[in-house]
C-alpha cells in the first residue's frame, strides 16, 4: 500500500507536468530547474548517501552529458540516440574511472574526485576540435522547451522510481552495508567492487542524462556553464541539506533549497553561491544528518517520520520461536580429515613482527581453542585465515586451497566465516537485516533469506529485537548478533574473536551449548578465542597457545593449561585456580 510520502509524490509529479500547460513559463523555467536538481540530487544519492562514498566529481558527468549530447546533437544524430550516447559514454567513463578512485576511501576518494573537476573543465577548453573551446557549441535551432521539460519530468520520475526500488532490493542492502563496513561486507561474502562500480555507472549516467537535457533546453553550453564548481556541488549539497542515504532526503532538500536559490536568484543572482555554503554550514553545525534526520523537528513533527524511510518497511512477521537446533543447512562433510593448515606463517606490520613460523593444522569438525597472552597475535592470525591479511610468509591452505589467492568475498563464499573482537555489525541497519544480509550476500540461502535469518535470529536469543537497529544493542548483543551473522554464512569453518565475555553464566552455557549444537549437528569446525579458559575447555577438542606470535603449545586443555611454559607465561596460577575451578564446576 501507498504511504504519504509516495502519494504525494504523485501528486506532485502530476501537478508539473501541467505546469507547461497551466502555469506562466517562469513557473516552467523553476520547475525545469527543480526536476534537473532532483534528477542530479536523487542519483547522487546512490554513490553519496547510500554507499557513503562522496563523489564530487558529479557535475563532470553532467557537463560530459551536455557536451556528448551537444556535439552529436549538432552532427545530425537524431535526439534519442544523442542522449543514450550521452548516458553511455558516462557510464563508460565512470567506470573506468572507478579503477582508480575505488582504491582510495573516505577523504581521499572525494578529493580525488574534486580533482575531476577542474581537469574536466581545461579539457573542454583545450580539446577545441571537438568541444569549440571557450566559443561553446550551439545546437541546431529547434523549439525544445516543451520537450526539454518533460524529459526533466521523465528522468526525474525514473531516478525516484529507482531510488524506491534499489531501497527494498538485496543490491540496495550491498549499497548499506559498503556504507557501514566495507571489510565486514566482504566477510560476509559480498563483492564489493562490482557493485560500487556499477552504482557509479548508474549515478554517472543519470548526471549525464540531466546535462544532455541541459543542453538541449538552452540550446548553447560553455565551458563554465557545465563544468563550473556550483553546477558540480549544487545537487550534492541539496542531497545532504535533505538528508543523504535517505529516500526522500535529497527531494526534501531540493524543494527547500532549490526554491531558495530561486528566489535568490531573482534577487541578487551572487548570493547563490553564498546559499550553498551558509547550507553547508548549517548542517554541519546544527543537523549533521539532513534537515530529516534533525532531532528538533523530529520531536516536533512527528508525520515527518514517515519520510526516514532509507530501507525495508519495518518488518511485519512475528519472530519465530526459539528452536532447539541451528537451523542452517549442514555441509557434506569428511570428518577427521584436514580442513585448515597453516605452515610457517610469519606477519610483520613494518619491522613489527607480530606472528613467527605458526604451523598447525585443524581438522574437520574440531573445535580448536586459540589463547594466549593480550598482543600475542590471535586476532591477526583470524585476519591472515579469514583473507584480511596476507602473511609476509608461509601458507595457509584452506580445504586444500591457498587462503592467499582468494579474495575475502571468495574465502567467506567458500565457508570461512568469522566475528570481530570488537563487535562490528552494520550499525545503522537492524537486526533482522544484519542477518538477511549475511545469508543473501553469502549465497547461503538467496531464495529463503527472510525466513531463514528470522530463524538464525530466534536460534542465538535475538528474536524479540528483530526491527532493533544495530547500533542500538549492548555490547553483548552486538556479539551475539555478529555470531548469528557469521553462521548465517552457513560456514565451514568459524572463527569465534572472544564472543564470550561479559556474558552471563547462564548465557555462558548456552552458547557453549550452541557451539557444540553447531559443530556436533553442522559439522563445523570452530577455532574459538577466548580468555574465559573455563568456558573454552568445556568445548574445545584442543587448545593452542601462541607467545609473542610464536606457537608454544598445542593439546588437550588439561595438556595445555598445565604446561610450564603456558603457566609462566600466560597464565598465573591464580587464574588458572580460579578457572580451573570454574570450568570443573
Ligand atoms: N593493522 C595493524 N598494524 C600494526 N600493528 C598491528 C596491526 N594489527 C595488529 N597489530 C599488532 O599486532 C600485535 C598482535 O595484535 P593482535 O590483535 O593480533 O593480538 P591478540 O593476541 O589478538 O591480542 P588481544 O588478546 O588483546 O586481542 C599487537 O602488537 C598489535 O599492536
Amino acid at each position: 500500500m501507498l504511504k504519504w510520502p509516495q502519494i504525494l509524490a504523485v501528486v506532485c509529479f502530476a501537478g508539473a507536468a501541467l505546469v507547461p500547460a497551466f502555469g506562466s513559463p517562469y513557473l516552467a523555467t523553476v520547475f525545469f530547474f527543480l526536476l534537473m536538481s532532483l534528477v542530479l540530487a536523487q542519483s547522487w544519492n546512490w554513490v553519496g548517501g547510500d554507499m557513503g562514498y562522496i563523489n564530487l566529481a558529479h557535475g563532470v558527468h553532467f557537463g560530459l552529458g551536455a557536451y556528448a549530447l551537444s556535439i552529436l546533437f549538432s552532427h545530425g544524430v537524431p535526439l534519442f540516440l544523442s542522449f543514450v550516447a550521452a548516458a553511455l559514454i558516462s557510464a563508460a567513463v565512470a567506470s573506468l574511472l572507478a579503477y582508480p578512485l575505488f582504491r582510495m576511501r573516505g577523504h581521499y576518494f572525494a578529493f580525488g574526485t574534486l580533482a575531476i573537476v577542474p581537469l574536466a573543465e581545461l579539457l573542454a577548453y583545450n580539446l577545441r576540435r571537438l568541444t569549440k573551446g571557450a566559443d561553446g557549441i550551439s545546437l541546431p535551432p529547434v523549439n525544445a522547451q516543451l520537450t526539454s521539460y518533460y524529459i526533466a519530468l521523465s528522468l526525474a520520475g525514473l531516478a525516484v522510481l529507482l531510488s524506491i526500488a534499489l531501497s527494498r532490493s538485496s543490491f540496495g542492502l550491498a549499497l548499506r552495508c559498503i556504507r557501514n563496513d566495507e571489510e565486514v561486507s566482504e566477510a560476509i561474502g559480498l563483492r564489493t567492487f562490482p557493485v560500487k562500480v556499477k552504482t557509479l555507472a548508474a549515478n554517472s549516467a543519470f548526471a549525464a542524462l540531466a546535462g544532455a537535457t541541459y543542453a538541449f533546453q538552452l540550446g548553447f553550453i560553455d565551458p563554465p556553464s557545465v563544468f563550473g564548481l556550483s553546477v558540480a556541488l549544487a545537487p550534492i549539497v541539496m542531497a545532504l541539506f535533505g538528508g543523504s542515504g535517505l529516500l526522500w532526503g535529497p527531494a526534501v532538500g531540493v524543494l527547500l533549497l532549490g526554491s531558495a536559490q530561486q528566489i535568490l536568484l531573482v534577487q541578487v543572482s551572487a548570493y547563490q553561491v553564498a546559499l550553498y555554503g551558509c547550507a553547508i554550514l548549517l548542517i554541519g553545525r546544527f543537523m549533521p544528518g539532513g534537515v530529516l534526520r534533525s532531532e528538533w523537528l523530529r520531536r516536533r513533527a512527528r508525520w515527518l517520520h514517515a519520510l526516514l524511510e532509507s530501507k525495508k518497511p519495518a518488518l511485519a512477521t512475528p519472530a519465530p520461536e526459539a528452536t532447539e537446533h541451528p537451523p542452517v543447512k549442514s555441509h557434506h562433510i569428511a570428518r577427521g580429515s584436514v580442513l585448515l593448515r597453516c605452515e610457517g606463517v610469519t606477519m610483520a606490520f613494518g619491522g613489527n613482527t607480530v606472528l613467527r613460523n605458526v604451523n598447525f593444522t585443524v581438522r574437520q569438525g574440531e573445535i580448536l581453542g586459540l589463547v594466549g597472552p593480550n598482543g600475542s597475535g590471535k586476532t591477526t592470525l583470524f585476519n591472515c585465515i579469514s583473507g584480511i591479511y596476507r602473511p609476509k610468509s608461509g601458507q595457509i591452505t584452506f580445504d586444500g586451497m591457498d587462503v592467499a589467492s582468494l579474495r575475502r568475498d571468495e574465502a567467506a563464499r567458500l565457508g570461512i566465516a568469522r566475528t570481530y573482537q570488537i563487535p562490528r555489525p552494520f550499525a545503522d541497519m537492524t537486526v533482522i537485516e544484519n542477518i538477511e544480509a549475511a545469508v543473501i550476500f553469502s549465497g547461503s540461502d538467496a531464495a529463503g533469506a527472510g525466513e531463514s535469518a528470522l530463524r538464525i535470529a530466534a536460534y542465538v536469543g535475538l528474536g524479540g529485537r528483530l526491527s532493533v537497529r544495530a547500533d542500538a544493542l549492548s555490547t553483548q548483543e552486538r556479539k551475539i548478533l555478529e555470531f548469528a551473522r557469521a553462521l548465517a554464512c552457513r560456514p565451514r569453518l568459524l572463527l569465534v574473536d572472544e564472543v564470550a565475555s561479559g556474558l552471563t553464566p547462564v548465557e555462558l552455557q548456552r552458547f557453549i551449548l550452541m557451539l557444540r549444537q553447531i559443530r556436533d549437528e553442522l559439522g563445523v569446525t570452530i577455532i574459538w578465542i577466548e580468555h574465559i579458559l573455563g568456558a573454552l575447555s568445556q568445548a574445545a577438542d584442543r587448545v593452542i597457545v601462541l607467545e609473542l606470535g610464536s606457537l608454544i603449545a598445542d593439546g588437550s586443555a588439561n595438556e595445555v593449561f598445565s604446561n610450564d611454559r603456558v603457566r609462566r607465561s600466560y597464565l598465573p596460577s591464580a587464574v588458572v585456580a580460579l578457572e580451573t575451578k570454574t570450568c570443573c564446576k
